[in-house]
Parts: C-alpha cells; sequence; structure tokens
C-alpha cells in the first residue's frame, strides 16, 4: 500500500508486522538502497521483516517460555538461580577489585560486571528443554531438486517437502512422554535429527548461537536479581504464528538484594 510520503507494508506470513518506510526522502538510507541496489522497496520491507521476525520475535517466544517454566519449576528455579547469583557475585566482586580498587567504598553497589564468554559456555541452563517443549518454529519448506526415494515413496524433483519440528520434537519414539518438562531428558544427546530447533543443512538458522547467547544473557540477570510471579498463569497456548502462552505471560517483578 502506497500513499504519498510512504509504503506501508503488511506481511501476510506475519500479520503483525507491519512496516512503514519512507517512499521519497532522497535522504533516507533504505531508498538509497533501493536505487543502488535496484531492490525494490517490498523487497526491501520484507527483508526488515524477515530479520525482525526470524530474529526477534523468535527469541523473545522462547524467552517468554523459559521465564513461564522456570516459574512453575520452581526446584529448577532455585538451582538455576543459585549457580547465577555465584556468577554475578564473582564478576561483581572481581570487576570491583580490579576497576575501583582505589576507592573501596564503591564496592557493594550494583556495578552489573557482564559475564565473561566462557561463563557463558559453561551456564547450565537446558535452553534445549525450551527449545524442544515450546518448538518454536514449527515446520520448514525444502524442494526436492532430485527424485528422492524415501521408503516407500517416491518424491519427485520439484515436489515441496514439510518437515515438522513440532511434531519430531513431541514424537513419544525420539522423547519419552513428550508433554512433560524434563530437563534431565537432556543428559544423554537426543539421536541425530530429532532435535532441530534451529533447523538443519545449508539454510539452518544462522542466528543460533546469538539467540542462545542472547537468552543465557537475559537469564543470567533476571534470576540473578529479580523474582517474579505470574499473573493468572494458565496452560493455554496461542499462535501468533509463534506460540506463547495464552494472552500472553503478565507477571509481577520484584528486585532482590544481590548481596
Ligand atoms: C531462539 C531463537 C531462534 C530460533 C528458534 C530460530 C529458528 C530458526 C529456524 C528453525 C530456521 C529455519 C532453518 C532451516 O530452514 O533449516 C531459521 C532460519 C533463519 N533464522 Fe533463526 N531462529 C532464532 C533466532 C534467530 C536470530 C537471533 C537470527 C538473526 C540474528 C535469525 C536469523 C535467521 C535467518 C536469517 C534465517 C533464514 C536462513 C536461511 O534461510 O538461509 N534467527 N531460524
Amino acid at each position: 500500500m502506497r500513499n504519498d510520503k510512504h509504503v506501508i507494508y503488511h506481511n501476510p506470513v506475519a500479520p503483525g508486522f507491519v512496516l512503514e518506510i519512507e517512499a521519497c526522502d532522497p535522504l533516507s538510507r533504505v531508498v538509497t538502497l533501493a536505487h543502488v541496489c535496484h531492490i525494490k522497496e517490498d523487497q526491501i520491507a520484507d527483508n526488515i521483516i524477515g530479520v525482525l521476525f526470524a530474529a526477534q520475535d523468535t527469541t523473545a517466544s522462547v524467552l517468554t517460555w523459559i521465564v513461564k517454566y522456570l516459574h512453575d519449576n520452581p526446584k529448577l528455579l532455585k538451582t538455576v538461580k543459585a549457580k547465577q547469583k555465584a556468577i554475578y557475585q564473582s564478576n561483581t566482586k572481581e570487576h570491583c577489585q580490579l576497576t575501583f580498587a582505589r576507592v573501596p567504598n564503591i564496592c557493594g553497589q550494583e556495578l552489573g560486571a557482564s559475564q565473561t564468554w566462557a561463563q557463558t559456555r559453561e551456564m547450565p541452563l537446558t535452553y534445549k528443554v525450551y527449545l524442544r517443549i515450546a518448538s518454536i518454529i514449527s515446520f520448514i519448506f525444502r524442494e526436492a531438486v532430485a527424485d528422492v526415494e524415501y521408503k516407500v515413496y517416491l518424491i519427485p524433483k520439484g515436489w515441496k517437502v514439510m518437515p515438522l519440528f513440532r511434531n519430531i520434537h513431541h514424537n513419544q519414539e525420539f522423547f519419552t512422554k513428550p508433554q512433560r518438562f524434563d530437563p534431565s531428558r537432556f543428559e544423554v544427546a537426543p539421536k541425530p535429527n530429532t532435535f532441530m530447533p534451529f533447523g538443519s543443512g545449508a539454510h539452518a538458522c544462522p542466528g543460533n548461537e546469538l539467540a542462545k547467547l542472547e537468552m543465557l544473557v537475559l537469564i543470567h540477570h533476571l534470576v540473578s536479581k529479580f523474582r517474579w510471579e505470574v499473573v493468572g498463569s494458565n496452560s493455554g497456548v496461542q499462535y501468533g504464528p509463534f506460540p506463547v502462552p495464552l494472552r500472553g505471560l503478565p507477571a509481577r517483578l520484584w528486585k532482590e538484594s544481590t548481596a
């Protein structure tokens, strides 16, 4: 849709995402890009929405489930909290000693030192559990580039194939009692190709590591500094298109002492 000044773009796959870009402003980088690269405005809008949709909404949806499941499983929350608080306190202390060695009074205040790379690698948070149970991206498309025989089936060249990750992740042949929230099941690595929250092959998610890092950093700060209570928790799920708890996850947060 276009008016004098703007192109308003609705993405049919993500109806919640509406993007408005300036159409004729010579200073607008977006339009300049379009002129240089001969990309149409709707292609630019599609790319921007694609990244917002692929990167932001996916990660936010998984985080919503993490917050819900941690809240609903106090024993797990306690373990995660203890570990993360220890990391937080040791970092704050170390940061304090290194940075403010000559100003002792400043130590003890919240300095919010960041985690180290090594710490993010060893963080025990079993994000796999949430990625399996939520299966944020339920399916993808692939096209057969040649005739493929699979068991008794022939998939002719050019046909589209739609692997259903949600069904694979919730198949009791691969995950006993698939609906059960059970972090311990990942103590043993899942069979190959039974756990693909980030897809597989040449088009597997390029944001995989970034998404995990973002989630780990957020959870680290959330559990180290806050406690929270979900208001009006329910077990329903809504799809928009990614699954999130029905009617969202309203929660109250309290800042905790980090001492
Ligand atoms: C928890 C968060 C995320 C999940 C669960 C997720 C999941 C996925 C899945 C299942 C695919 C399809 C892979 C395939 O076709 O085999 C995909 C593709 C993609 N993801 Fe992610 N993703 C997440 C976060 C991100 C982030 C943070 C970014 C970018 C910063 C990103 C960028 C992309 C892009 C560009 C593609 C398309 C790749 C292609 O078609 O070649 N994703 N993602």
